[in-house]
């Protein structure tokens, strides 16, 4: 199995249909979403008995940050189960609108851009050794997240001078800078802002910011497992080959608009490559470290067979075969046939909203469910455990105490305060604990507060 801490944090989309009665602005909406939040938290920020953090973020976007993960099918649970959690809340509120006789409907979308073309994102955190050399491991991780929407493209009907078309990736237009530490302004793939969460002197927290938000369980995994693998690839291996692209954001929209596998690729040598290429080389070094490192088996297989899979279906110009496991394909496939089928073109405003309908998760609302139920997209998590996940914590990470003293110090009714790093009594700062290690799951100042908290 990938030893690593991974943290998915998933920023929503938030609108109100207003039907016939009073409209409510999104600040509104926000408000009354995060209404029995801040009554038991008093906060919109809060960490969840899952070691999950949730709270509402500027622009008025909820956003779930899910509890440090070591296993790739426990942060799918745990992303899953912070899907429910902010479902349950929308119903919440549509039965406090109800109440005062607005009969609106609340809109819950998983996607990385709104109508008035505003970008959010879904940020992927990896944990990774503090002593590598930082630049290398981040110039030579660029070229693989840069064809990664190969993989992991959540597809969008895009407007371009030739017309609307089916790009790969929502977030392509929106990345300004291949590696920089601001994560707003010129907004790169990967963030360098140096916030390990944990013991600086052991540990960084790589913070890649280029991916879009992904709907298929499939995708998720096959992103987040695949950049592990690469990691751990970078970790180790001393010499490979230089795939160092020449413009990066414009190889990344070049991808994302041809949407074919085959676009050309000028890397900094002054080589041309195609997108396919580069994975192709990443997709066979990290099979073969895999293999090396004898972690090829279970569920690291299962993601090298999907993601040879994937790119022999780009290779074949026919994505058919990844279809029922993949947004982009999957997508695609609902899109157009909805649009020959109703002699439409893309970018009619049915398309649209069959297109958000894809990304709405808002209960009743989106379509995730029934494309799984009727088996045309591949679901990986099991149901029972995705609810269950709401508020377990996953394993192998001090979410697990985080979680603990959570429950203790609410059943004790004692005011305290979480984030990554600490356990706080509001009331005693003196006994903070500090946990800068990720993987710990038992800790003596830990488990003293929360058994003196259990009484
Ligand atoms: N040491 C670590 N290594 C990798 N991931 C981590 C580590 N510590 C925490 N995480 C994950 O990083 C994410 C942090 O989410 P959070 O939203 O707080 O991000 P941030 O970048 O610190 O802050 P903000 O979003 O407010 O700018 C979580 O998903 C968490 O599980
Ligand atoms: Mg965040």
């Amino acid at each position: 199995m990938i030893t690593r801490v991974i943290g998915l944090e998933t920023e929503y989309g938030l609108a109100y249909d207003a039907g016939s009665t009073r409209p409510q602005t999104t600040e509104e909406v926000a408000r009354r979403l995060f209404a029995p939040v801040v009554e038991w938290g008093r906060s919109t920020n809060v960490f969840l008995l899952n070691g999950s953090r949730l709270y509402l973020d500027v622009g008025s976007h909820p956003e779930v940050a899910t509890a440090e993960c070591v296993d790739p099918l426990e942060l799918l649970e745990q992303d899953r189960a912070g899907v429910l959690t902010l479902a349950r809340l929308v119903s919440t509120a549509e039965d406090s609108l109800r109440s005062e006789g607005l009969e609106g409907k609340i809109h819950l979308f998983r996607n990385n851009v709104d109508s008035a073309g505003n970008s959010f994102g879904c940020h992927e955190n990896y944990l990774i050794p503090r002593r590598l050399e930082y630049r290398r491991l981040t110039e030579q991780l660029l070229p693989f997240l840069v064809t990664r929407q190969l993989l992991s493209g959540a597809g969008h009907v895009a407007k371009t001078e030739d017309g609307p078309r089916l790009v790969l990736s929502q977030r392509a237009e929106h990345m300004w800078e291949g590696v920089s530490a601001s994560s707003t302004r010129s907004r790169p793939m990967i963030n360098t802002r140096d916030e390990p969460h944990a013991d600086a002197e052991r540990f960084r927290r790589l913070h890649v910011i280029v991916g879009d938000t992904n709907m298929a369980e499939g995708s998720t995994l096959l992103k987040t497992v695949s950049t592990s693998l690469v990691l751990s690839l970078l970790e180790t291996a001393r010499v490979m080959p230089s795939w160092a692209i020449a413009n990066p954001v414009k190889a990344l929209r070049d991808i994302s608009r041809d949407a074919t596998g085959s676009t050309l690729v000028t890397l900094a040598d002054g080589r041309t490559v195609t997108a396919l290429q580069i994975q192709e080389y990443f997709l066979e070094a990290a099979s073969a470290h895999a293999a090396a490192e004898g972690i090829a088996e279970g569920l690291v297989a299962e993601v090298l067979g999907l993601w040879r899979l994937t790119l022999d279906a780009w290779a074949g110009g026919d994505l058919d075969a990844v279809k029922g496991t993949l947004d982009f394909a999957a997508k695609r496939e609902l899109l157009t046939r909805y649009a020959e089928r109703q002699d439409l073109a893309l970018d009619d405003p049915r398309v649209a909203r069959l297109e958000l309908a894809y990304h709405d998760v808002a209960p009743g609302a989106g379509l995730r469910e029934s494309l799984e139920a009727r088996g045309l997209l591949r679901r990986f998590t099991d149901p029972a455990r995705v609810e269950a996940a709401q508020d377990t914590p996953p394993s192998g990470t001090r979410a697990q105490l985080r979680s603990r003293f959570l429950a203790a110090a609410r059943g004790a009714g004692v005011e305290h305060q979480v984030d990554w790093l600490h356990l706080k009594l509001t009331q005693d700062p003196g006994r903070t604990v500090l946990l800068p290690d990720p993987f710990a799951t038992s800790d003596a100042a830990a488990e003293s507060l929360i058994d003196e908290l259990l009484g």
